[in-house]
């Protein structure tokens, strides 16, 4: 028997980043909003623990057990007091180390597939505390829509949206460590004092509206600075994509994918050819928001 669940992508419209915490995180009000790309993980009985990959990203993802599809069945299984063996197969369409959670969607899809396979009966509650151990946007994976992110992130609560958002994803040219960029971001703000972060009333309301232009505007991502300190070269595709006429144009979270939000379909199609022609990204992916959580399939 096989259960298959799919999970989309996200990017962050707005991130708002305070000092780093005693343990190493950091407190954030992160405004997530779960987008058209999906990867699909399929689970099926065996007697040992496996995970296989394909995409054209496959040969970057770790088979072993630091992939989050595997940390998400071990954790599984051992609340429920049964052995891990299971095949997770991942269709992978998410950018990897790209900023677009695709890691944390193959926890989520994982978790929730062996929960089907299994039939654990886990409550929703028990599948978000699960999530929250294996990373900090795993629960947000979960969900999916659009919702805000508290503590490192992992505290959810639903934002409403009203109406879809049409974006154009540049992908870049190898990944970026998210510790990485929060280390950088530490860095660069060495000697200022970070205010307590907060979300946008004005974002929260451009989202409820449904306005692409009013969310344009407000679009902010305080680890920007810190991944373009990382990789200079983000700056040309970001500006590629403003001068085709993207509304907006931001780092995806800790990036290296930058993201451009368009006000329809057609300006989407000229925006992704033009930042193909510019020769600033690897392969640019339109698509549209809000997208559903992890869903069986
Ligand atoms: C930046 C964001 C924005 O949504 O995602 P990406 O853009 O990388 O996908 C997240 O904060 C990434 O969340 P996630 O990738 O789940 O991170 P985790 O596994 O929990 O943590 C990995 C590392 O990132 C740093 N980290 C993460 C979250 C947080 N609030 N503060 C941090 O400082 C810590 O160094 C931590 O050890
Ligand atoms: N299922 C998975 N898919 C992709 N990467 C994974 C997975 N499990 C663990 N990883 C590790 O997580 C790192 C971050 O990948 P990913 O989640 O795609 O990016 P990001 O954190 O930027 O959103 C990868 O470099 C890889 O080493």
């Amino acid at each position: 028997m096989s259960v298959t669940v799919r999970v989309p992508a996200k990017v962050n419209v707005q991130l708002a980043v305070g000092a780093a915490r005693p343990d190493g995180f950091h407190d954030l009000a992160n405004v997530f909003l779960a987008v058209g790309l999906y990867d699909e993980v399929t689970a099926t009985e065996a007697d040992e623990l496996r995970v296989t990959c394909a995409g054209p990203d496959a040969g970057q993802v770790p088979l072993d057990r630091t992939n989050l599809a595997a940390r998400a069945a071990e954790k599984l299984a051992e609340r429920y007091g049964r052995g891990p063996g299971v095949h997770l197969h991942i269709a992978k369409d998410i950018p990897v180390a790209g900023g677009m959670a695709g890691g944390s969607a193959d926890g989520a899809g994982a978790l929730l597939a062996c929960d089907a396979l299994w039939g654990t009966g886990a409550s929703r509650d028990e599948l978000l505390d699960i999530c929250a151990e294996l990373g900090s946007d795993v629960p947000f994976s979960l969900v999916g829509g659009a919702a805000l992110g508290t503590g490192r992130g992992e505290r959810l609560t639903a934002l409403e949206v009203g109406g879809t958002f049409h974006w154009v994803f540049a992908v870049a040219d190898g990944g970026l460590s998210t510790p990485a960029v929060y280390g950088e971001f530490d860095r660069l703000n060495e000697d200022v004092r970070i205010p307590e972060p907060a979300a946008s009333d004005a974002l929260l309301a451009a989202l409820a509206k449904g306005d692409p232009h009013a969310l344009a505007a407000t679009l902010a991502n305080d680890l920007q600075p810190a991944a373009l300190s990382l990789r200079p070269s983000l700056a040309a595709t970001l500006a590629a994509g403003r001068a085709a006429g993207a509304l907006a144009g931001l780092v995806s979270g800790s990036g290296p994918t930058t993201a451009f939000l368009v006000p329809d379909e057609q300006t989407a199609a000229r925006v992704a050819d033009a930042l193909l022609a510019s020769g600033t990204c690897r392969a640019a992916r339109v698509t549209r928001s809000p997208a559903a959580g992890a869903v069986l399939v």
